[in-house]
């Protein structure tokens, strides 16, 4: 038993690779010698060569702000099977999912990831399920109580054969496997479970094709859902099980929660509901942990509780373990990675290395929370820790309410979690009595003059809530930590392709973006904050990700631009300095293609991934870059899209991973490049572009890099003639068209012909 608490539940090891740094050098010094060539030639040289200067100087930036996040990747191993000495004193979690609108989040796709959670390998008395609804939909409520339903089956069931995965959609894919000697009663049982989750199937469908579910005429339960509008509606808090016994092998609480919407008042997209959400489980069951997930984000191993406990227990500090932070993966993900939405070698080394800095950015779901850190606790604040416990009932009430709000109840809890340091642990097995100060602090009009989305709880104010949210944490000197055990610990599903792929990009860029400028920006966050130097840096690599569309939309229009006029923006053949532009792209070509090879990732999905950066930059991301702008002058106020979620599992359609388009202004800059670069060559090659003067004219390099671009836009080139969804809206290609003839003419009449 001594030993076994001596055991270190985790363990931190660096994965530096001193090839790939060298490699991050190479092209550090080539872009500085591009520039510095760039530099000296100016004069001799036209508007391209300028253009390109400018644009390559905020490249070279970047990768100054790349090569900082990769230099020392982490990696944090965690040891579940040494914490079995803690079992009895393992903390409550409170756990939450949040899900607001039926439609794009079929139900059956959250209650999948309900189930999941409440089969998790952790005591069921210390767990506690909330659902948020923004949708307030009385089929996610009717949902949520069939699903109660058949949890007292799927738990026990889960737990007694060590059932892999948890989430029976998932599960059920596959055949029955059990290693061991009870394997008929098994047999028996898994056909039993897969009929109770059919049929759980069968009812909510039922209940979302008749669009009102049962009962049908709203009474009981359902009577506070007639008539509803969803924004504009009192809260709704149900208590759907109770694990009254307080069993450790049962079905941990579940609450459905719907806040309160007034279109009067702003309710602040997720941030809103996670704050709501803090609030209740606060006067319901306080759980010093909150572990939040998305809907469609299932736990897939049942262990992922207990790797989060590896490192909120067995960090020496708690301002090392401010949250812990698992990857965003995905069940679904198609071949090759189509649409670059896949982020697995974002994940491997951006990410990787920002937990070598100050630890992993928040990235919304798949995160453990310390619920005092939400509470606004710094860094100072742990290391004065004893001091502020000493006087556990004297923090100023006055104080409390003005942060936190009025309700006593609320105010009482969490003092207590401010105060009390580890071990803190009360269970309740009765939530009933709580209802009424649940109720309470759901209201929309609660937080006004607190605090809260301002120092406290989610952050408002921006369409990325979470990256703000961390943010934040970093800011007050605090650090993250970051798990990513085998089998992933979670999975939810990508983003479809197309259209729905580009929302949910552009609600980043924007979201991101807002950071940048507002009060919370990671400059002012190192200068006055506790932020880490390197971590600004950080931050800063992804907040310009949305205006680095700028420069690569220029970038992208230069080859055509020179082929157009007769210029040029690359060394002429003949000048040895070719070779610095050339091995560049050779260098910086094979150091991306070997991330891909190294985790066992094909050419193609490389090249799908390379092509997508190019793409999303001229469409999701500078459209992210104009809305922030018009929000800025005051022009509009950005919003926060659901992503549409697939519940129809693996597609078999033979066209999946082609592009879809539709009529969204979204699509219009990609098909104007596509078609300035087509006529830009047909002029090249039929001769009617202007003679050169004086300076180089356009050569081969420029010829190639415009079917370069061809190739990277070469989706848009086949929507050009597509059929129905796979096609180009006609209007787009007009519209399109006409841009482009303009653009053509500009540069025209800008070389004097
Ligand atoms: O008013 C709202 C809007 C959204 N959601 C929930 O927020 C989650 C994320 O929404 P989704 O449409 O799936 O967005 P994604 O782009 O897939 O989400 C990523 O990006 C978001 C920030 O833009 C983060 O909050 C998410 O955690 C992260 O997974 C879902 O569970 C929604 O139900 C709400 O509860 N209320
Ligand atoms: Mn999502």
């Amino acid at each position: 038993m001594a030993n076994q608490s001596s055991l270190p539940l985790y363990e931190k090891v660096s994965l530096k690779n001193n090839l790939k740094r060298a490699l991050e050098l190479v092209v550090f010094l080539l872009l500085l010698s591009l520039l510095f060539y760039r530099f000296s030639t100016l004069n001799n040289n036209g508007i391209a060569w300028s253009v390109a200067f400018l644009c390559e100087i905020w490249f070279a930036f970047i990768w100054t702000l790349t090569i900082n996040i990769k230099w020392n990747p982490v990696a944090y191993i965690t040891f579940p099977q040494h914490l079995s000495h803690w079992y009895a004193e393992l903390p409550p979690v409170d756990m939450f999912v949040t899900t607001a609108d039926p439609v794009l989040e079929p139900p059956i796709i959250t209650m999948n990831t309900v189930l999941s959670l409440l089969a998790v390998d952790y005591p069921a008395r210390k767990l506690a399920c909330y659902v948020s609804d923004d949708g307030c939909s009385p089929l996610t409520f009717y949902s949520l109580v069939e699903t109660s339903k058949f949890a007292e089956l799927w738990v026990p069931f889960c737990k007694k054969f060590g059932i892999q995965v948890r989430a029976p959609f998932k599960y059920f894919v596959g055949e029955p496997i059990l290693s061991g000697d009870n394997s008929l009663e098994f047999q028996k049982e898994w056909n039993k479970m897969k009929d109770e989750y059919e049929r759980l199937c069968e009812k909510i469908e039922r209940a979302s094709r008749n669009s009102m579910p049962l009962p049908s005429d709203m009474t009981g339960d359902y009577a506070v859902f007639s008539n509803v509008e969803r924004g504009n509606h009192p809260s709704i808090i149900k208590i759907i099980w109770e694990n009254k016994e307080g069993l450790s092998d049962g079905v941990p609480h579940i609450v459905y929660i719907s806040r309160e919407k007034h279109p009067k008042h702003p309710h602040h997209f997720k941030a809103g509901a996670m704050n709501v959400l803090t609030r209740v489980s606060g006067v319901m069951t306080n759980a010093p942990f909150m572990l939040n997930v998305d809907c469609d984000m299932f736990v897939n191993n049942p262990q992922a509780v207990l790797h989060a406990m590896c490192l909120l227990l067995g960090c020496k500090s708690e301002r090392d373990s401010a949250f812990i932070m698992f990857p965003q993966k995905f069940h679904d993900g198609l071949k090759d990675d189509p649409f670059g939405n896949q982020l697995v070698v974002l994940l491997e080394y951006v990410a990787r290395g920002i937990v070598g800095i100050q630890g992993p950015f928040y990235g919304g779901t798949n995160c453990f929370h310390r619920r005092k850190v939400i509470y606004g606790l710094s860094a100072d604040d742990i290391e004065f820790e004893g001091k502020l416990a000493s006087n556990t009932e004297e923090l100023p009430e006055k104080e409390l309410h003005k942060t936190f709000g009025s309700s006593v109840e609320f105010t009482r809890s969490a003092a207590l979690i401010l105060c009390r340091s580890k071990g803190y642990y009360d269970f309740r097995c009765n939530l009933s009595g709580s209802i009424e100060a649940a109720l309470r602090v759901a209201d929309c009009g609660y937080e006004c003059n607190t605090n809260w989305g301002a120092k406290v709880g989610w952050m408002y104010g921006s369409a990325t809530e979470d990256v703000l949210t961390g943010l934040g944490i970093h800011s007050r000197g605090l650090v993250s930590a970051y798990s990513s055990p085998d089998p992933p610990a979670f999975l939810g599903c990508t983003p479809p392709g197309g259209p729905a792929s580009l929302t949910q990009q552009k609600r980043w860029a924007t979201g991101l973006l807002e950071i940048l400028f507002s009060k919370m920006s990671p400059v002012i966050m190192c200068i006055k904050g506790k932020l880490q130097f390197r971590m600004c840096l950080a931050y800063l690599w992804v907040l310009l990700r949305s205006i680095r569309s700028i420069p690569e939309l220029c970038y992208a229009a230069l080859p055509a631009f020179c082929l157009i006029t007769n210029s040029n923006f690359l060394p002429q053949t003949e000048d040895p300095a070719l070779v610095i532009p050339l091995s560049l792209f050779m260098v910086y070509s094979l150091y991306t293609l070997s991330e891909y090879i190294r985790l066992g990732l094909s050419m193609r999905a490389w090249w799908n991934n390379e092509r997508m950066v190019r793409i999303q930059s001229v469409t999701a991301w500078l459209f992210g870059t104009l809305s922030v702008a018009s929000k800025i002058l005051g022009l509009s106020d950005t919003v926060f899209e659901i992503t549409k979620k697939d519940s129809s599992g693996e597609s078999e359609d033979s066209d999946v991973g082609k592009f879809t388009f539709d009529k969204s202004p979204l699509f219009m800059p990609a098909t104007t490049i596509v078609l300035v670069h087509m006529i830009a060559l047909v002029i090249r090659f039929s001769g009617l572009h202007p003679p050169k003067e004086g300076l180089g004219g356009s050569g081969s390099g420029e010829i190639i890099c415009s079917i370069y671009a061809l190739l990277c836009f070469m989706p848009f080139a086949r929507g050009l003639f597509g059929e129905g969804k796979y096609g180009l809206p006609s209007s787009t290609i007009f519209k399109s068209a006409a841009l482009a003839l303009f653009l053509v003419h500009l540069c025209l009449w800008s070389s004097g012909v």
